[in-house]
């Protein structure tokens, strides 16, 4: 047997000294400060703090959609600041699955044409895109909805279309804005019980930011942020 040390495997996601100032006006409104973080492949994280606290700004310096004032933002061992516009669109399409309170499905669009549009930035074909929604469908549950409209589904059976919908390219990483924020108790279980699958089977790094103690209790580890501070 080896003694010698395993290397730990570089963080899925990597904050140093990342700080982020809104401007209004003339006025600078600080609004996250010096945030050091490191989230490992694989891990299950949840933020948590009060309206205001910067919550989903930390989202959106993670999945680049914003750029920090200050600080390194590295994730899967990107520094983003290095991406141009373009080249960070491929990026994220790539690696980030993103999944919304409000689901953001299309509504005249079927749950197979919904899971399907983040594969129309790729190259796959139409028959390879088909299998690839079959299987994201199967994840959560809902093949035998394949044609219906979210309009005729229930909010837990859009989310869990939307879940599809993230994991379809097979991110490295999922974001989730509140996914529980507008379920009700039995609907957001089985979003978060989903949550567990990506995490466990699929091995999937999942970032949530939740109001939701019950969702939170999923989450391995658990951070707050207060006025900015990681706490
Ligand atoms: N584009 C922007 N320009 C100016 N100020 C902004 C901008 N985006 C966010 N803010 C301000 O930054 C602060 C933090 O906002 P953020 O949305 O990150 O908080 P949050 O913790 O996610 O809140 P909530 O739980 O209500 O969603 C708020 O005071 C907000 O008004």
């Amino acid at each position: 047997m080896s003694l010698e040390a395993v290397p730990a495997p570089p963080p899925m996601v990597r904050l140093e000294g990342v700080s982020k100032t809104y401007r209004r006006g003339t006025v600078e409104v600080p609004v996250l400060e010096a945030v050091d973080l490191a989230i490992d492949p694989g891990a299950f994280v949840a933020f948590m703090g009060p309206s205001g606290s910067g919550k989903s700004t930390l989202l959106n310096l993670i999945s680049g959609l914003d750029q920090p004032t200050t600080g390194i933002v590295e994730v899967a061992g990107r520094n983003l600041a290095e991406l141009n516009d373009r080249e960070l669109s491929d990026w994220r399409a790539a690696h980030v699955g993103f999944v919304f309170q409000l689901y953001n499905l299309i509504p005249v669009l079927t749950a197979a044409e919904n899971v399907e549009l983040p594969l129309l930035l790729t190259p796959l074909s139409r028959a390879e895109r088909r299998k690839h929604v079959a299987a994201a469908l199967d994840v959560v549950g809902l093949s035998h909805r394949v044609g219906h409209r979210p309009p005729q589904m229930s909010g837990g059976e859009q989310q869990r279309v939307a879940i599809a919908r993230a994991i379809v390219t097979d991110p490295d990483l999922i974001i989730a804005d509140e996914p529980t924020g507008d379920l009700d108790r039995k609907a957001a279980e089985a979003v978060l019980d989903l949550f567990g699958v990506l995490h466990h089977d699929l091995h999937k790094t999942l970032v949530m930011v939740t109001h939701d103690p019950h969702a939170a209790e999923r989450a391995e580890r658990v951070h707050h942020l207060e006025k900015g501070v990681l706490q």
